[in-house]
């Protein structure tokens, strides 16, 4: 968020802002596009095929759209878990019942979030997800993922990691967003796949 540490990686930063470029680039034909390409990939994965439960997120602004991807999902009878975002970063969940399920909620500045409207699971719900789909702007070779800056999917990577929970870590992403090398901090865990709209790049 607006709050970066001041020794946060500037390499992180750089990496952030030209992938954030690239984004505001998109038409609205190419987010069609991408959303459609990138939910029939998602549901292509054998992780997502016999998962009970998943972890998503309502897509935003440039990020990638998931809104295909959470209907069909929820009319398959899947439980879709959507985050809540937390004063301090960390992230509550809810459950996705369709699009009236969800409320907009209004961040500092332009930007506004979908969050799920119902009952506020607690944010050890994640636990018990079967496969966990992250929001991301680029990911390398490894699974090092770089997110938007507020730490909130690093928390629920520690989470699970506490917990011993080891669901399926799919981040979702353009194209061009698998690069060869992200930055990575400490706290930082990789993700063990993408979906990106042309196909499915493994890291474990
Ligand atoms: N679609 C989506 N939902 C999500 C996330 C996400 O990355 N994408 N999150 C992932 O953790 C959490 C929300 N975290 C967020 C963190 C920053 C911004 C944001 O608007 N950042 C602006 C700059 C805002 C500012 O600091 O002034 C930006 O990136 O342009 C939004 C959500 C939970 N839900
Ligand atoms: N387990 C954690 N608990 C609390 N704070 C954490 C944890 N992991 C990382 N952070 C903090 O979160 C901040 C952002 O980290 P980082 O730049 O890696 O975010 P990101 O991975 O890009 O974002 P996100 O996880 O929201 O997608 C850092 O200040 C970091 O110290």
């Amino acid at each position: 968020m607006s709050h970066l540490r001041p020794e946060e990686d500037s390499a992180k930063r750089s990496l952030r802002r030209g992938i954030l470029t690239v984004r505001a680039r998109l038409t609205a034909d190419d987010a069609r596009e991408t959303e459609a390409s990138l939910a029939a990939r998602a549901l292509e994965l054998p992780e997502l095929a016999r998962a009970r439960t998943v972890a998503a997120y309502v897509s935003m602004g440039s990020e990638p759209g998931t809104r295909a991807l959470l209907d069909a999902l929820h009319a398959r009878g899947v439980r879709v878990l959507l985050p809540v975002l937390l004063a301090d970063n960390d992230l509550d969940w809810g459950t996705y019942d369709g699009p009236d399920s969800l409320a907009p909620v209004r961040l500092g500045g332009r930007m506004t979030l979908l969050e799920p409207a119902g009952t506020r699971l607690g944010p050890e719900a994640v636990l018990g997800a079967d496969a966990v789909l992250l929001p991301g702007l680029a990911v390398d070779g490894r699974g090092m993922r770089l997110g938007r800056g507020g730490g909130s999917y690093d928390r629920v990577l520690a989470r699970l990691e506490r917990a011993g929970a080891d669901p399926a870590l799919v981040v979702l992403l353009h194209d061009s967003e698998v690069v060869g090398h992200v930055p990575e901090e400490p706290h930082d865990r990789p993700v063990h796949a993408a979906v990106t709209p042309s196909g499915v790049h493994r890291f474990r």
